[in-house]
This record gives structure tokens, sequence and C-alpha cells, in this order.
């Protein structure tokens, strides 16, 4: 705690002399405030509370290793065919070496969720607060609940090498329909998204085929940014082989530099000779 001396005063990085000097230390007006409270809605302070979910999600995330996103429905219950799914995309990917991230909550989430920890994998849950009573679900080893969801969204993507979406409402489109712009405007490069439930997701398939590509809405290519299959395996297969181009592709680019790196140091040495 910083006293008053005379006529200076030393605060924090500040140096205070004659009127500047206040009548009390931060450290008691820290601790003795009982003023109005509005100051806590306010944005200034939010933006606090935002960076606060960033160090959070960061520190809890950053040594996971390699990790896949698997999305869908809050709303599909046990001993249904989507949740089946989803538990043996969860055993898969666990058994790949993936780590698995979800939304933390029930339906798909829960069965990705339970399926890779069964397996003997890393489950992970990103929960978001909502309105109504939420809970992360009961097959989590690492869990956390963010206010914000956009802080939440960039957990997912830099987190994971890929996503598997399964059936799902607006909460499931809306984080596909990120990832996807996502790769299109290469913000991710060789980030594979997967659909899994061919009968589910090929109305939306051919929409995007029939009126966005059609009326020039995305570019020819755009439209095979989506895998599309019914087989778990081949799902984890895509990624997977994704996961490998990207490693070879690395390494290109390291022999790559390395070799710039020798062309330029010999250029130079004979240049001295
Ligand atoms: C609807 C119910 C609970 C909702 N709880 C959620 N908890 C965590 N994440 C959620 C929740 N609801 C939606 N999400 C996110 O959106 C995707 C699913 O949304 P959809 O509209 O059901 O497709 C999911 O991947 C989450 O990231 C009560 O059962």
């Amino acid at each position: 705690m910083t006293e008053s001396k005379g006529k200076i005063r030393h605060a924090g990085p500040l140096t205070l002399r004659g009127n500047a000097i206040p009548a009390t230390t931060t450290d008691q007006r820290l601790l003795e405030s009982r003023g109005p409270t509005d100051w806590v809605h306010a944005d200034p302070w939010r933006v606090l509370r935002i960076q606060s979910e960033f160090v959070e999600g960061f520190g809890l995330l950053s040594e996971l290793g390699r990790a896949v996103c698997v999305f869908g429905s809050a709303r599909v219950k046990p001993d249904t065919e989507h949740y089946e799914t989803g538990v043996r995309i969860g055993e898969l990917l666990a058994g790949a070496g993936y780590a698995v991230i979800t939304g933390g909550g029930p339906g798909i989430m829960e069965a990705a969720n339970r399926g890779a920890q069964q397996a003997g994998g890393h489950s992970i849950g990103l929960g978001i607060e909502l309105p109504f009573e939420q809970k992360l679900n009961d097959f989590l080893d690492m869990g956390i609940t963010f206010r914000y969801f956009f802080v939440r969204k960039t957990m997912f993507v830099k987190y994971a090498q890929a996503f598997i979406v399964l059936p799902g409402g607006f909460g499931t489109l809306d984080e596909l329909f990120e990832a996807i712009t996502l790769v299109q405007t290469g913000k991710v490069t060789r980030f594979p998204v997967v659909l899994v439930g061919t009968s589910f997701w090929s109305g939306i398939r051919d929409w995007i085929n029939e009126t966005l590509l059609a009326e020039g809405m995305i570019s020819p290519g755009d439209p095979d940014l989506m895998y599309l299959t019914d087989d778990p395996e081949e799902a984890v297969k895509i990624i997977q082989e994704a996961d490998i181009q990207r490693e070879m592709q690395e390494e290109r680019q390291v022999e790559a530099t390395a070799h710039d790196v020798e062309e330029a140091s010999e250029e130079s040495e004979s240049r001295r000779r």
C-alpha cells in the first residue's frame, strides 16, 4: 500500500505532488468504496469480463493436443439413432487420438462426450450461459461455461482441427455456417467440415447447389468445403487424411524455408570470397 509522505506520493506507476495527492490511497478506496453498482453493467467492465473469458479458455485448452469439435442437436435423447451415432463418433475420435470438444450440453453433445469418455479419450465441454437453467453434461473431463457466444466460438475454432456436424437445429446450423465461412474466406485452412447423416443434410446440400451456386452467391468450389457421409468411420478417416496432408504441407514449408536460408547463406559466402 502506498503511504502519503510529505508532499509526494508514489501510486503504482504515478508520482503525485501537492494538490494532486488524494486524501486516501488506492487500496483504501478499493476496500472502503460502497457506491452505486451501475458500472458492473457498463461496457468497459464487460470488456474486462470478455478478456477474462478468453484468458480462462486459452488457459484451459492451450495444451490440449489434437482435437475435433462435434456439433449437433441439444434435443435428441439417448437410445435414438442420432444419439448413438454421436456416441460412436466420440469413441472413434478418441480411439484415433483426438480430444472431443462439444458445447457441453445435452443431446448430441452429451453423446459425443460420452463416447469419448468411455473410449478413454479427452472429453471437453464448452458450455454457454442460457436464460434457462442449464448444466454441463456428466461425461466431461474438462468443462467451462462461457457468458459470451463469440468467445466460446473462438475456442471451438482455435483448438480443433476439424468439425463434425450431426443433425441439429438453429444452433447447429449457426456453428456449421460459421465454420464454412471461415474456411471459405481463408481464415482457417485445411479444416474439414464433415456432415454426418445424408438424409438429414441432403436437402440443404441440394439447396446450396441449386440455389446458392446456381444464383452465383458462392463459388463453384464452395459446396466441396463440406463432406457428407453416413459412416462415422469415414468421417474420422476424412479428418485423419486432412491431418496427414496438413503435416506434409508443414514439412514441405519447413524444408523450403531451410533451403532458402541455405541458398542465401551460400550466396553471401560466395560474395565474400
Ligand atoms: C435446448 C436445451 C438445452 C440447450 N443447451 C445447450 N447447451 C450447450 N450448447 C447448446 C445448447 N443449446 C444449443 N447449443 C449449441 O448449439 C448447438 C445445438 O443447437 P440446436 O439448436 O439444438 O441444433 C450445439 O452444438 C451447441 O454448441 C434443452 O434440452
